[in-house]
């Protein structure tokens, strides 16, 4: 579902005080972003704190990213507008720095991917309908040119089990779904997931002690 803009500003208000409440969101990190009816987007603007988000904390950028209202938008623009073009079915992008996505994907240095298997959690995922699924989660290293993201992620957001979320190494996590309200409910599983395998290594290594 595509909204209208001041529906979108107000739902993304919404959505940053709930991320903020949950920690994925400190300092002015995060960037929340929805396609509108008309084709371009509302996305938040850059620096602001997404937890304490007004109405000038939301603007409209076209497909390129150029500003359409006031206002500079997010510095990561360009990896919300690659989603939307990979994807003509979402309509909706967050991204999150919670302090165990990027404990995650700094412990895997190396690693292109983390698979989650088992969890009857996957089927918050879409199109999941069975604990007994794996779900690829892609890893990137970061970098300050969104260019350079986007065309390294590209390739395993394409693979069959991937999830519709990608991490960016040492930054953070990206999100997406049909609507916004997927797009938190995959942010909020993929979370999930992490913290329940972040938990599952402490009690290992407390029997093996
Ligand atoms: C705390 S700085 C984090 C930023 O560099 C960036 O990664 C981020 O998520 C927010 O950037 P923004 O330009 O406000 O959308
Ligand atoms: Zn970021």
């Amino acid at each position: 579902m595509v909204m209208r803009f001041e529906m979108a500003r107000d739902a993304l208000i919404a959505v940053g005080q709930r991320l903020d409440s949950r920690g994925w969101a400190p300092a002015t990190s995060g960037n929340y972003s929805v396609r509108l009816d008309d084709g371009s987007f509302a996305v938040t603007v850059s620096g602001r704190h997404k937890g304490r988000l007004d109405a000038g904390g939301i603007m409209r950028v076209d497909a390129e990213g150029r500003a359409l209202t006031e206002g500079k938008p997010s510095a990561e623009t360009a990896l919300h507008l690659a989603i939307y073009r990979a994807f003509p079915g979402a309509n909706a992008v967050l991204h999150g720095h919670s302090p165990q996505s990027v404990g995650l994907s700094r412990a895997v240095a190396d690693a292109g991917h983390w698979t989650f298997r088992g969890h009857e959690m996957l089927k918050a995922f879409p199109g999941i309908d069975t604990h007994e699924a794996e779900v690829r989660l892609p890893i990137v290293d970061n970098s300050q040119n969104m260019a350079a993201i986007e065309s390294a992620i590209a390739p395993a957001l394409s693979l069959p089990d991937a999830a519709p979320a990608y991490l960016i190494r040492s930054h953070g996590l990206y999100s997406w779904g049909r609507d916004l309200d997927e797009a938190e409910r995959v942010l909020e599983a993929t979370e999930w997931l992490i913290a329940a395998e972040l938990a599952e290594c402490g009690f290992r290594k407390g029997f093996d002690a």
